[in-house]
């Protein structure tokens, strides 16, 4: 008999432990099967052999009356007692050539991995499907010493299992669903997570059914879309090639839908530039809140249009965490500015530590900052600025960043260079006056964070009707990214070709004037853009 082609959607490993007080083991296990379960795993650390056979058995007929697989985690033993569908092992139990023979071969055997090599191994070692963790941390299992992977890093796994199936595992709960499946598309095959493996997220709630329905939406949502939607550029929600023409007319097209909507535009942003980012917004026809408390970022999230998190003071690294979890939850679009991010240990960290919390839809950074993200030593920083000649083929840097990060990159300079991971875009717009004032690279990721909630609104509007989740956030993200950068800069241009213009001082505040004259036609006459790859 050969196996089983398994859905791996949603896979619960049993935890009786952690089931609410009063709660029944296998009434809770049935409800979750009822609630969309498509696996389970029985796993019990610390029950005698005889108890858990008979925990195994009794499992076994419920999964069975479901049609559901049932796997036993470690122990080959009570395996062959009960002969389910399959064996779970980790990296510390039974090596995968001895449970091999001893199940046989029309068993299926799932290994944990938490690497490349592991899974490597995994792979050529015969493996039906890998459990990748932990990819964040749990109170279900002592993770405290090992490395969190968070979806970026399961990404990276995802790349090398040549087709064997993967469930994520570790600290997963409705919130974070969305972002690790998104986050976690792998940067070269972009191949997806076939499902997420939980334990507390369904075991410890009152209500199981529900609990296992409600991530099996999230699952089905994701995976229904990856298989209509364009899956290159889903992250940007491009759908064909076009031209610098077309994407300039998209743009200026954004400006009106901010206009019209005066979305709001949340920031939590340094306190350098606190005051001019928030009348630049004013100024493109949108309004700022700078709300940093956490308790007061999650009520707000709702309402945004956009969020900017830019790190330049790291003040507010609690309210940082919040609001972008929160503007995940609602699919709201996030700009991320990682100012000086390359340039002190304590910023490497955070800027870690904000990216496994939450999915960015666009990271903004000049090249410095962008080097230090992508682990480039080609250009180096001193403090926040970028210092050196540059990259040599800065397209690809944006290009293979985006694809890692699962954003839309827009790296800033005398020239910006802009990828979804699939599209390059580089634009020629702005002054040399924009160096010498503060904080005009923290404006652009503002003004970029402004026409993301266009473009969001602008897909909303005309696409009511359909369903599109092959986003985190809906919309065309990579035309809001290439809308803020022109809009800004040719604002800035406008700015100081004024007579009135003397030097950076009367150029700060032509800036924001221009920004609130700069119009569509400004736009269309003065962008300059190239498409490098499509
Ligand atoms: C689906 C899935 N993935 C990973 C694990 C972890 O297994 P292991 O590494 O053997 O650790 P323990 O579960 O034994 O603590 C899993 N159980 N299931
Ligand atoms: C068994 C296991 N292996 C890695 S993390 C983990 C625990 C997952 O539990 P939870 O879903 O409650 O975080």
């Amino acid at each position: 008999m050969g196996k089983a082609a398994i859905d791996y959607s949603l896979y619960l490993v049993t935890g009786r432990e952690l089931l609410p007080e009063g709660k029944d083991y296998y009434e809770s296990l049935e409800e979750a099967l009822q609630g969309g379960v498509t696996v389970v795993q029985v796993r019990e650390k610390d029950t005698d052999t005889g108890e858990f056979v008979e925990i195994a058995r009794k499992t076994k007929e419920i999964t069975d009356k479901y049609n559901v697989p049932l796997f036993i985690n470690d122990r080959i033993d009570v395996f062959l007692a009960v002969r389910p569908a399959g064996l779970h092992i980790g990296q510390s139990d039974l090596p995968l050539a001895r449970a091999r023979e001893l199940v046989g071969d029309d068993a299926l055997i799932g290994v944990s991995v938490s690497n490349v090599d592991e899974a490597r191994a995994a792979v050529a070692g015969g493996a039906d499907y890998v459990g990748v963790g932990a990819i964040w941390d749990t109170g279900s299992k002592d993770v405290t010493a090992k490395l969190k992977l968070a979806p970026e890093g399961a990404g990276v796994v995802l790349d090398v299992l040549e087709g064997v199936p993967s469930v994520a595992i570790g600290g997963i709960h409705p919130p974070n669903v969305p972002q690790l499946l998104h986050g976690s598309v792998s940067p070269v095959n972009r191949t997806a997570l076939d499902g997420v493996a939980v334990i507390s997220a369904i075991v410890s709630s009152a209500d199981p059914r529900a609990a296992a329905a409600g991530i099996r939406a999230q699952v089905d949502s994701f995976k229904r879309a990856r298989k209509t939607g364009n899956t290159q550029a889903v992250f940007s929600g491009a759908k064909a090639a076009r031209t610098p023409k077309e994407l300039i007319e998209q743009s200026a097209a954004l400006m009106a839908v901010v206009r019209d909507n005066t979305p709001l535009v949340h920031q939590l942003t340094n306190n350098v530039v606190i005051n001019d980012s928030a009348n630049a917004t004013l100024a493109v026809g949108a309004s700022p809140i700078m709300a940093t408390n956490p308790f007061d970022v999650k009520d707000l999230s709702p309402a945004i249009g956009a969020l900017l998190v830019n790190f330049g003071t790291i003040t507010d690294k609690a309210g940082m965490l919040v609001a972008g979890r929160e503007a995940n939850v609602n699919r709201k679009p996030v700009v991320y500015d990682p100012v000086a991010v390359g340039a002190t240990a304590f910023r490497r960290s955070t800027s870690k530590e904000l990216l496994s919390h939450w999915q960015p839809t666009v990271i903004k950074g000049n090249p410095a900052e962008i080097g230090a993200l992508a682990e480039s030593t080609e250009v180096a920083s001193r403090g926040v600025d970028a210092v050196g000649g540059g990259f040599a083929n800065p397209g690809s840097v944006v290009k293979v960043l985006a694809r890692r990060k699962n954003a839309i990159v827009v790296m800033t300079g005398k020239h910006d260079y802009i990828s979804d991971g699939e599209t390059v875009l580089k634009t020629s717009n702005g002054v040399d006056l924009l160096e010498v004032i503060t904080g005009s690279g923290c404006m652009t990721g503002t003004i970029v964070a402004t026409f993301c909630a266009a473009a969001r609104l602008h897909f909303l509007a005309s696409n009511a009707a359909v369903e599109n989740d092959s986003q985190l956030v809906q919309g065309d993200h990579l035309v809001g990214a290439l809308a803020g950068v022109l809009v800004f800069n040719i604002a800035a241009e406008l700015a100081a070709a004024r007579p009135d213009v003397k030097g950076p001082g009367t150029f700060r505040a032509a800036l924001i004037d221009e920004l609130y004259n700069v119009r569509a036609a400004d736009v269309l006459a003065r962008a300059k853009v190239e498409v490098l790859e499509v």
